[in-house]
C-alpha cells in the first residue's frame, strides 16, 4: 500500500471507531477485509489510528473536521505530510477549501477533555503541560525480567540473539526498554520461555515498592490477567491468592504463571483464604496515567464514571482491609494521574479505617518514561 493509501485505511478505520466501534475491533474488521495489506501496512495504518485518537482533539482543529478524515488530515498537517491527501490512486481527495483548519487552543492543544483540566491541575500542578504533551506520544515498549528465570543481562544477551535490542530502564530493577525489535517480542524464544513479560516500567516500580519477604501469605485482589501477580511471585516465595471480580480475566493466569514458573491459587472468595501478610488492590481506575495505551480512554471517560470509580475503589478497599493480619500491609494502587482517585482515596481509607497508617505513597507520571501510577502502602496496627 502507498502512504496515502495507508491514510485512506487509517480514515475508513476512525469513521468506525468514532460510530462506537473499539479501535481494536474496528484495526480487525478492516485487516480481514483487506487481505492485500501486508504485516509493514496493518502496522502502519494501526499507528496512524492510534496517534490520531491520541491527538484526537488538536488533529480535529488542524484538519478542520471531527470524522477520520478531519483527524488524519490533521495528523499529516502536524508532521508536514499533508501532500498524502493527493487524490491519486487510493490517496485520499485533496483537502477542499472548507478544510483550511486552524492552531489548537488550550486543553484542545494539549488533548485533554476540557472538564477534566481543573483535576489535572490539581493533581500535576506545573507538570501537566509536559505530561498532557507526554500523554499525546506512542508509549515505549517495556519488558519484565523474570528474576526466577534468570538476570537482566542474561534475558538481554538472548534477546538481542533474536534481534531485539533493549536497555535497562531505571524505574525498576528488572525493567528494559524495547529499542528495536518490538514487534518481535511475542514470537521470541525469551519471551516464550518465560524469561521476560510485557509490562509497563511503572507497573514494575509498583510492584518493587512492595515490602515483599519469603513465605508471605499475599493477595493480589483485583488481579486482571495477572501482571502483578508474576510479578511478585517473581520477587519472593510467595504463598499468592489471586482474584478477580470478573474472573474470566485470569483466565490466562494459570498458564502465564506455569511459563514463569510459579505458583498462584485463584479464588472467588478471597476472605476464606484470610488473613494475609500483604494484600494488593490494583483498583479499577480512570486508567489516566495510561492513556499513550489506551487513547479511546480518554475521551470515553466521564465525570459520573470518574464518580463512581472513587466509589468502587473506597468499596474495595474497606473489603479487602479486614483481610489483612494485624502487623500486614495493604497496597493500593491506579494508573491513574488524578488525586481525587490517589491521595484523596488514601486520606478517605485512613479517616475511616482508624487502625491503620499510611507507610508511603509514591506517583509516577509518564515523564518518568513509564505509564502514570500511584502506590499507597498502608500498615495495619
Ligand atoms: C487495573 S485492573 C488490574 C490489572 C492487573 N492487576 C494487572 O497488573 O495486570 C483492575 C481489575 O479490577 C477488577 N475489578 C473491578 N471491580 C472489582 C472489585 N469490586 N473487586 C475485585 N476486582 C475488581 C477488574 O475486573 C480489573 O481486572
Amino acid at each position: 500500500m502507498t502512504p496515502g493509501a495507508r491514510a485512506a485505511a487509517a480514515i475508513g478505520v476512525l469513521d468506525r471507531v468514532l460510530a462506537g466501534e473499539a479501535a481494536e475491533k474496528a484495526l480487525t474488521n478492516w485487516g480481514r477485509a483487506s487481505r492485500f495489506a501486508g504485516s509493514g501496512d496493518r502496522a502502519a495504518v494501526r499507528d496512524l489510528v492510534y496517534d490520531a485518537l491520541r491527538q484526537r482533539r488538536s488533529a480535529a482543529a488542524l484538519g478542520g473536521g471531527e470524522a477520520g478524515r478531519g483527524l488524519v488530515l490533521g495528523l499529516m498537517r502536524a508532521n508536514g505530510q499533508e501532500a498524502l491527501f493527493s487524490g491519486e490512486g487510493h490517496a485520499p481527495a485533496p483537502p477542499a477549501a472548507s478544510e483550511a483548519g486552524r492552531e489548537p487552543v488550550g486543553a484542545e492543544a494539549l488533548d485533554l477533555p476540557d472538564w477534566l483540566v481543573p483535576e489535572l491541575e490539581r493533581s500535576l500542578g506545573e507538570r501537566l503541560a509536559p505530561v498532557a504533551e507526554a500523554l499525546r506520544a506512542r508509549a515505549p515498549v517495556f519488558l519484565r525480567v523474570n528474576l526466577a528465570r534468570g538476570t537482566a543481562a542474561g534475558a538481554q544477551a538472548a534477546l538481542a540473539g533474536e534481534g531485539i535490542v533493549t536497555r535497562p530502564h531505571p524505574l525498576a530493577d528488572t525493567a528494559l526498554e524495547v529499542v528495536e525489535g518490538a514487534r518481535r517480542v511475542q514470537v521470541s524464544d525469551a519471551y516464550r520461555a518465560g524469561l521476560v513479560e510485557l509490562q509497563d516500567a511503572s507497573s514494575q516500580a509498583v510492584v518493587a515498592g512492595l515490602p515483599l519477604a519469603e513465605g508471605m501469605r499475599v493477595l493480589d485482589h483485583c488481579a486482571g490477567g495477572g501482571g502483578k501477580t508474576l510479578a511478585m511471585a517473581a520477587r519472593a516465595k510467595l504463598r499468592l491468592w489471586a482474584h478477580d471480580a470478573a474472573p474470566r480475566r485470569m483466565a490466562d493466569l494459570p498458564e502465564r504463571a506455569k511459563r514463569a514458573g510459579v505458583k498462584v491459587t485463584l479464588t472467588e472468595r478471597p476472605e476464606a483464604s484470610a488473613p494475609y501478610d500483604l494484600a494488593l488492590v490494583d483498583a479499577p481506575c480512570s486508567g489516566s496515567g495510561s492513556w499513550r495505551r489506551d487513547p479511546e480512554g480518554k475521551w470515553r471517560l466521564t465525570p459520573a464514571r470518574l464518580a463512581e470509580l472513587v466509589g468502587i475503589q473506597a468499596a474495595i478497599l474497606d473489603r479487602v482491609a479486614p483481610m489483612v493480619a494485624p502487623g500486614g500491609w495493604l497496597g493500593y494502587a491506579t494508573c491513574s494521574l488524578l488525586r481525587v482517585e490517589n491521595g484523596d482515596q488514601a486520606q478517605a481509607f485512613l479517616g475511616r479505617h482508624p487502625g491503620w497508617r499510611l507507610e508511603t505513597e509514591r506517583s509516577f507520571t509518564p515523564l518518568e518514561g513509564g505509564d502514570g501510577f500511584h502506590l499507597a502502602l498502608f500498615r495495619r496496627s
